[in-house]
């Protein structure tokens, strides 16, 4: 059973063939409907479609692309699709969210023809031009190899699949080997920008074959956001890369907040300030060196009364304590530790959404753990400058370790990635969309083989002039008791990257050679060595 959406589109069944590739690839370019047949019959929403008997024409109209889920983000972006121009069929596996995404185009697509709903996969997959491109939007997992279970007996050799969730970058690798044995594309792309993002311009991560990047591109540079140097797309690199780059923009992500979550409290508790004045402070960095979507929705947030208890207080100050998180987050600490590429302000950032979710043992432990009441300043102006020191160089930190971990990914798995362009695609539509990745991208410019952006010459300067500031808020919230952990575990990293020698690694690398002859190497020569530490102190050459 089609469904179709309004005007003279319509699907009556059996898809017109556009057999190559690259015819599909050019019509794509131009956004010319080819393969669509024009009806001469007005279909209205929702209308069970049927062979068109009286126009002697064969009234066939096949879809430039297919889509599947339609909850938040399938059936933005969908529409994002159709008002770019492109025709799309949709399908969601309970048929409700096709009415409702069908209902949507109607009310929100100059031309809802471009847009057909589908309740049955089959002519959904019918519906579409040949080879066919499917985006799917389902939840990540079982979900994902479920829909795909469905989709591929009625795909064709040549057929692509692109994922748009956030998935684990290897279950992209692993479908992708299955599916290509039977001649199918795969392309796991990260989408991120939320709901309004895939609704009209959203940054996107598209990793898998090339070929499958080049028959898709000309509609993902239409419809991801736009920014002054391109759109925010490019073809990221093989198998699961682009995953893993959306999954490294969600722990930077969770960097980003916990940092503004943390300048928020200190501002609040130590500061002082009222709501107003917090929205006024944030409305101010984002201006300036801070100006991102993340510190823009924070002033809004400061700024909205709760009209649940409708007593004039700020809603903010009446959400619950506990941080949720659906895994990506913990995806990229896993990440890290497996390839051992340090992480703190990002580790400090879970972790804090793991201790908010502790809230009855904290309200418990609050009657018996005692420690200083924090006491406001009378510094408020200085604080609040201190407070934005503190937050940018925490946030140079974060991002110089989310990139290193993509970068010693891209090395172990040959992904040819380019840092700089990576940089460039989050500058718009995405959640960590900011001003701030223009330089990181010109930092990888200067040298795309920068080992971190904390030595960039500009990046460097900058940590340098923020770092009394940065010193004095973490030494506040220490003394005031009051938690700033990305603050001060960015402090410790960028403290402990600086270092030429590092005492305390030195004193640990001698007990493991102690306990367990883990042997050691000396600052004076490229040897070997083990001590009997625990018996007669004598060193041996173990080896060169
Ligand atoms: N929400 C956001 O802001 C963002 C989400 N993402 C990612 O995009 C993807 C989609 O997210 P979102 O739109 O929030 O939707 P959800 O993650 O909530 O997933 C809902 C969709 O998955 C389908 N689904 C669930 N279980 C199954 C199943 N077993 N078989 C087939 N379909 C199933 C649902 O179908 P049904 O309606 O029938 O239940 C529905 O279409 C996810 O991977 C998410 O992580 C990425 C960026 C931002
Ligand atoms: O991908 C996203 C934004 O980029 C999603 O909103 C994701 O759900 C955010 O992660 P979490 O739910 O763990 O905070």
């Amino acid at each position: 059973m089609a469904f179709v959406f309004g005007g003279t589109s319509v699907f009556l069944g059996k898809p017109v063939n556009v057999d190559s590739r690259h015819a599909h690839a050019c019509s794509h370019g131009s956004g010319v409907r080819l393969g669509r047949l024009r009806s001469s019959s007005v279909r209205m929403v929702g209308m069970e479609v049927k062979p068109d008997k009286g126009s002697g024409s064969s009234a066939v109209e096949l879809s430039k692309i297919g889509l599947v889920g339609l909850a938040v983000m399938g059936q933005n972006l969908a529409l994002n699709i159709a008002e770019k121009g492109f025709s799309i069929s949709v399908f969601n596996r309970s048929s409700s969210k096709t009415d409702d995404a069908v209902a949507r185009a109607q009310g929100e697509l100059e031309d809802p023809a471009l847009f057909s709903g589908f309740k049955d996969m089959k002519e959904f997959v019918e519906s579409i031009e040949r080879p066919r491109s499917i985006i799917m939007l389902v939840k990540a997992g079982a979900p994902v190899d479920a829909t795909i279970e469905a989709l591929v007996p009625l795909l064709e050799e040549g057929d692509m699949i692109i994922d748009g969730g956030n998935e684990w970058f290897e279950n992209t690798e692993r479908r992708s080997e299955a599916l290509s044995k039977k001649g199918i594309m795969y392309m796991g792309m990260g989408v991120s920008g939320g709901e309004e993002g895939a609704r009209f311009g959203p940054s996107l991560m598209p990793g898998g074959p090339e070929e499958a990047w080049q028959s898709v591109a000309p509609i993902l540079k239409k419809i991801a956001a736009q920014v002054d140097d391109g759109p925010c797309v490019f073809h990221i690199g093989p198998g699961g890369a682009g995953n893993y780059v959306k999954m490294i923009h969600n722990g930077i992500e969770y960097g980003d907040m916990q940092l503004i979550g943390e300048a928020y409290d200190v501002l609040r508790t130590i500061g002082g300030l009222t709501p107003d004045q917090l929205a006024d402070v944030f409305t101010e960095w984002n201006k300036g060196d801070l100006k991102s979507f993340l510190i823009e929705i924070t002033a809004n947030i400061m700024a909205i009364k709760d009209d649940v208890a409708g007593d004039g207080s700020v809603l903010v100050e009446k959400v619950l304590d506990k941080t949720g998180a659906k895994g990506t987050g913990m995806w990229t600490m896993e990440e890290a530790v497996r390839r051992g590429v340090p992480s703190p302000t990002i580790a400090s950032s879970l972790d804090a959404r793991y201790l908010s979710s502790l809230k009855e043992e904290r309200v418990a432990a609050e009657e018996i753990l005692k420690g200083p009441t924090p006491a406001i300043t009378s510094e408020q102006k200085a604080l609040v400058e201190d407070v934005r020191q503190a937050l940018y160089a925490s946030k140079v930190c974060s991002y110089a370790q989310g990139m290193n971990l993509i970068k010693q990914t891209g090395v172990e798995n040959n992904w040819d990635l380019n840092l700089g362009e990576i940089a460039r695609i989050w500058k718009g539509g995405c959640i960590i969309r900011a001003q701030f990745l223009d330089r990181i991208k010109e930092a990888y410019g200067r040298n795309p083989e920068l080992s971190s952006l904390l030595i960039d010459e500009q990046f460097a300067k900058e940590l340098e002039s923020a770092q009394e500031g940065w010193r004095r808020v973490v030494s506040l919230t220490v003394s005031e008791g009051i938690t700033a952990p990305a603050f001060s575990a960015s402090l410790s990293y960028y403290d402990s990257y600086r270092r030429g020698r590092l005492p305390s690694s030195q004193l640990v690398q001698s007990q493991r050679d102690y306990f367990g002859a883990h042997t050691y190497k000396r600052l004076d020569t490229d040897k070997v060595y083990h001590t009997r530490w625990s018996s007669d102190g004598v060193t041996e050459v173990i080896g060169s």
